[in-house]
């Protein structure tokens, strides 16, 4: 049973004076939210209106200081239903107007609580709409966030955020990702194994595989060929994750090794890009990244336009008008976004492998692309048959 924390907001402290600092020097200044202390990460920002808990548990945002561009955050307090991973991942959070009174039949206890007792330090009274224009303008960089009664002076600050590593280039999902294997069950009758190599997995990527028959084998991002095949799967899956997808070598030859046995083969986000690598395209960052859930995107294959969750920095770099002809055969770009005309996903026209950018797991988001479990099982089908 849950119990309501209507009024239980500490908001305790809400004196103590907090600044967040850019790497090109422009700053603003808040009040301290969630633990109190110092923070440095690389700044994005979010569009999502719903699904705070959502991505504040989303390995993919390890290192990252996410601003929120809704405006009033903590309204629906924290719950034990919606975490995607076992913590908050995010290394800071940015907030405009964090809500004084949670209230939900759900919520459990404060999102100010929760940042505290997991020790995430966090600023609210920053004015997000400002700070997301400058982001877009000059792209994401790495940021700190100081709170508390005696700050740093400005230049110390500034040279702090200035040694902090920067993501491009950074290799992370060993740091996210499960230590030992472990199985998801089928969720009534079992139809198919899958391995799944986890690169910063969220929970409700391996559930909604459970919820259509698939049982997964969850694996550690450090997982061989071997390791794949021996839990004798009829799928392997590559997950999200954090990080520069350039440096993720040890995943790009596993997934090589699936290819070259023509398993049916999927991959999300970080899985995309791995897909992309194996390939033989290149990845890049992108100016500002795509963090939300509402983006368009196209399937060229249907032509449909899908509004879907978004959470990367980089991006895959393949031709959008032909046919690459690659080492596991020809290949096409199968979903673009509509926005910027970044690959969103990408599929193989000679064997059973495809990949999208974005979050058909929808947690949080909306479940338009939830058809690509399908297609995933489809291909598991095929090969049986
Ligand atoms: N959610 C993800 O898998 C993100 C992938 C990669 N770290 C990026 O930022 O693009």
């Amino acid at each position: 049973m849950t119990t309501s924390t209507r009024g239980s907001s500490s908001l305790r402290n809400k004196a103590l004076p907090a600044v967040l600092v850019l790497e090109d020097g422009r700053t603003f200044s808040g009040r301290a939210y969630g633990a109190v202390g110092e923070t440095f990460g690389e700044a994005v920002f979010s569009t999502g209106m719903t699904g705070y808990q959502e991505t504040l548990t989303d390995p993919s945002y390890h290192r990252q200081v996410v601003v929120m561009t809704a405006p009033h955050i903590g309204n629906t307090g924290v719950n034990d239903e919606d975490p995607e991973s076992q913590r908050i991942w995010v290394a800071g959070y940015v907030v405009r107007d964090p809500a004084r009174i949670p209230s939900n039949w759900r919520s459990v206890r404060s999102l100010d609580e929760e940042l505290t007792a997991q020790g995430v330090v966090g600023i609210s009274g920053v004015d997000t709409r400002a700070l997301t224009r400058h982001l877009r303008e000059r792209g994401a960089m790495r940021v700190g966030i100081f709170s508390g009664d005696a700050l740093p002076d400005a230049g110390t600050m500034l040279a702090k955020v200035r040694q902090a590593p920067e993501m491009k280039g950074a290799d992370l999902s060993a740091q996210v990702a499960t230590k030992e294997a472990y199985v998801v069950p089928a969720i009534g009758e079992k139809k198919f194994t899958v391995a799944a190599v986890d690169l910063g997995i969220k929970g409700m990527t391996p559930h909604r595989m459970a919820e259509r028959g698939i049982e997964v084998h969850v694996l550690p991002a450090t997982a061989t060929v071997e390791d794949v095949y021996a839990v004798n799967p009829d799928g392997v899956f590559f997950s999200n994750g954090p990080g520069d997808p350039a440096t993720a070598d040890h995943p790009v030859s596993v997934m090589r090794g699936v290819l070259a046995r023509k398993t049916p083969l999927f991959g999300i986000c970080f899985g995309n890009q791995i897909l992309g690598r194996a390939l033989g395209f290149g990845t890049y960052k992108l100016k500002y990244g795509h963090r939300g859930i509402n983006q368009p995107v196209q399937d060229r294959t249907t032509g449909k336009v899908e509004v879907t969750a978004h959470n990367h920095g980089f991006a895959v770099d393949a031709p959008l008008d032909k046919v690459s002809d690659t080492p596991f055969g020809r290949a096409e770009v199968s979903h673009v976004c509509l926005n910027d005309n970044v690959v969103e996903g990408l599929h193989l026209l000679d064997q059973p492998a495809f990949s999208v950018q974005y979050h058909p797991e929808a947690a949080a988001g909306p479940h338009d692309a939830a058809y690509l479990f399908d297609r995933f099982v489809s291909l598991m089908e095929g090969q049986r048959a």
